[in-house]
């Protein structure tokens, strides 16, 4: 039987469909791949806070079979970052955020258990600090929408972000598609961070 590929799920398909497809797809990735994917991106991150003094980064700890590791975080922070991390809401609402000093910091969430920062809370606002947002995604396309889980939570935050800030998808080679489906509230992105590629410059810009 043939494995749904994002290659192959046509543009006009709903976000469902590549939900299904692109989580299919990730549960088939080894964790030999995860590792080397990992530092791949690692790697690549410095390069996005170049001419930046102390910046505030809002990033996130990733989870399953989501791409890059905790360890991205940590080369942040040695490059000087303050790094913000989200902490769920009770609600359907804009995540709130709290500071990431290092793994020991980190307790389970109330999603899936993600680790969250059991620091003091800084607020849904915090964002508003953000030069760069680390943003997850199933996939991402090359004008910039991007593929959640459906949660709407990025969706509500990022409205709350400074108006020059750097939102980033980090995904794998292949989930960076040429079009997916958008909807009006759907906030696009400005680069995908890729194992392969590095950083990719989407939309016009
Ligand atoms: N690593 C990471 N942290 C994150 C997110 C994320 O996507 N990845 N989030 C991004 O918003 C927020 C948490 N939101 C989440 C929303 C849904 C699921 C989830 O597992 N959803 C199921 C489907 C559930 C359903 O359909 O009922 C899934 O994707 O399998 C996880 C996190 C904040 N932190
Ligand atoms: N700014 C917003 N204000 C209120 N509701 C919103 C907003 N953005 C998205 N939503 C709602 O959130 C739900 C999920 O949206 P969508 O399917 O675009 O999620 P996603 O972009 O995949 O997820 P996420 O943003 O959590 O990564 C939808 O029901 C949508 O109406």
């Amino acid at each position: 039987m043939n494995t749904p590929q994002p290659d192959n799920v046509t543009g006009d398909a709903d976000k469902r469909t590549w939900r299904r497809a692109i989580s299919t797809a990730r549960s088939a990735v080894s964790a030999q791949q995860q590792v080397a994917e990992a530092n791949a991106l690692a790697a690549a991150v410095p390069g996005l806070l170049d001419g930046l003094q102390s910046p505030t980064v809002c990033g996130y700890v990733p989870f399953g079979a989501e791409p890059a590791s905790i360890g991205l975080l940590d080369v942040l922070r040695d490059a000087g970052a303050q790094v913000l991390l989200p902490i769920v809401p009770e609600e359907p609402a804009p995540l709130e955020w709290a500071e990431y000093t290092g793994t020991a910091s980190l307790v389970p969430g109330r999603y899936r258990g993600i680790l969250e920062p059991g620091g003091p809370r800084l607020g849904a606002a915090a964002i508003g600090d953000a030069a760069v947002v680390f943003v997850p995604a199933l996939s991402v396309d090359r004008q910039g929408a991007r593929l959640g889980r459906g949660a709407g939570f990025y969706d509500r935050s990022l409205m709350l972000a400074r108006s020059d800030a750097l939102f980033v998808a980090v995904v794998r080679d292949d989930e960076l598609v040429d079009r997916l489906p958008a909807e009006s509230h759907d906030v696009r992105v400005h680069r995908a961070l890729t194992p392969g590629n590095g950083l990719v410059t989407l939309g016009a810009a």
